[in-house]
């Protein structure tokens, strides 16, 4: 069976993963497209054959689309995935699920009471080859009990219109996300200390930041969020045990050895840098809608619980003491207890 899917919001990842349906996962054909921008839709819908829609609403009660791609901007997402659940159609949500944990919450009792998970959100990490071998090591107690983890999340630049609260709502929600799944643990709070702020960033942001968070088992989680490195695109992760450590790989690059010096490239950005996991983290959605299964990848739940995690950071960064995340208890549709 091909997948049809229908894409909402073609900036610049909806553009990407139009691409990547096409032409990298088999088994998926884009054929319906919609943007707030008519002409933006058109010249991404018109390489690929597909139908251009006048709105979300039409493009998900359209008979020619199976599964929903929502990649719009981030405030417009609930309205899209609630419709996709009403429609009873899959719906994989680039992330955040949602802006604020009132409408997460609103989208995890639409599907809970539709009675299957329709809902995956974009965490693209949990499908980075690294990341993945990380998890194998830590799940098979080699290290021992996680004690610490030390981050990193650096970006070379960023424009004008990102703010302090981005580093931590668009940034460091992978860290979040992926952090969370590597140690099966839940994040129970947040504090944000402002170092020394370059002179390479635009004179509102506060850049770096150090954000330390605790699990409920007592970890703690140091990640450095640096937007305007200049360097390049650097994500770094070390997980500390209590019988060793297992660290992140970097990406696999030629080693030069030239005028006495050795060298090996940093990528720029995290299209590059998370290529093989987008391709992985879709082949995997797509075979899934397929099989008619459930969708096996981050749930609604994860996504409530990284707007609430990474709002509790945002706040933290502005009142500078610790805030404790307060989310609620998972409920048992999610694997909880509650
Ligand atoms: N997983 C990742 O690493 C990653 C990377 C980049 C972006 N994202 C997420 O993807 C989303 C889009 O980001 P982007 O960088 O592509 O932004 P963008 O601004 O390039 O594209 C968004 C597009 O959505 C359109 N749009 C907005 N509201 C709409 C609506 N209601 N209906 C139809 N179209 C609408 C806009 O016109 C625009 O073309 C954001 O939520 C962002 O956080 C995720
Ligand atoms: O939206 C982007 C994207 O999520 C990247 O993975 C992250 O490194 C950037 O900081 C963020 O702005």
């Amino acid at each position: 069976m091909t997948v049809r899917v229908g894409v909402i919001g073609a900036g610049w990842i909806g553009q990407e993963h139009i691409r990547r349906l096409t032409h990298t996962v088999t088994g998926a054909r884009v054929t319906a497209v919609t943007d707030i921008d008519a002409a933006r839709a058109q010249d991404a819908a018109a390489p690929v054959d597909a139908r251009v829609l006048p709105d979300g609403a039409a493009l998900i009660a359209s008979a020619e689309v199976d599964a929903v791609l929502v990649t719009s901007w981030g405030p417009t997402h609930a309205e899209h995935v609630l419709n996709a659940i009403a429609a009873g159609k899959p719906v994989f949500c680039e992330k955040p699920l949602a802006t604020t944990a009132e409408d997460c919450l609103r989208i995890v009792e639409a599907e809970t009471a539709h009675g299957r998970r329709l809902v995956q959100v974009g965490f693209m990490r949990r499908y980075d080859t690294g990341y993945r071998q990380m998890k194998k090591v830590i799940d098979s107690g080699r290290i021992g009990e996680p004690l610490i983890v030390h981050c990193a999340h650096r970006n070379p630049a960023v424009p004008e219109s990102y703010t302090s609260a981005m580093a931590a709502l668009d940034t460091a929600v992978h860290e979040v996300d992926v952090l969370r799944w590597l140690l099966d643990d839940e994040i129970v709070s947040a504090q944000v200390l402002t170092p020394r702020a370059t002179s390479r960033r635009f004179a509102h942001l506060k850049d770096p930041q150090i954000m330390l968070f605790e699990t409920a088992r007592g970890v703690r989680i140091d990640l450095e969020v640096f937007v305007n490195c200049q360097y390049g695109y650097d994500i770094q992760c070390e997980t500390v045990g209590e019988e060793g450590l297992v660290r992140l790989p970097d990406p696999a690059a030629v080693g030069v050895r030239t005028a006495a010096s050795h060298s090996t490239e940093v990528l720029t950005d995290w299209v590059g840098r998370f290529r093989d996991a987008f391709d992985t983290e879709f082949r995997e959605w797509i075979a899934g809608v397929a099989a008619g299964d459930a969708p096996t990848g981050p749930s609604a739940w994860d996504g409530y619980a990284a707007t609430v995690i990474t709002a509790a950071t945002a706040e933290a960064l502005e009142c500078g003491h610790v805030v404790a995340t307060d989310l609620k208890p998972r409920p048992a549709f999610y694997g909880g207890t509650a």
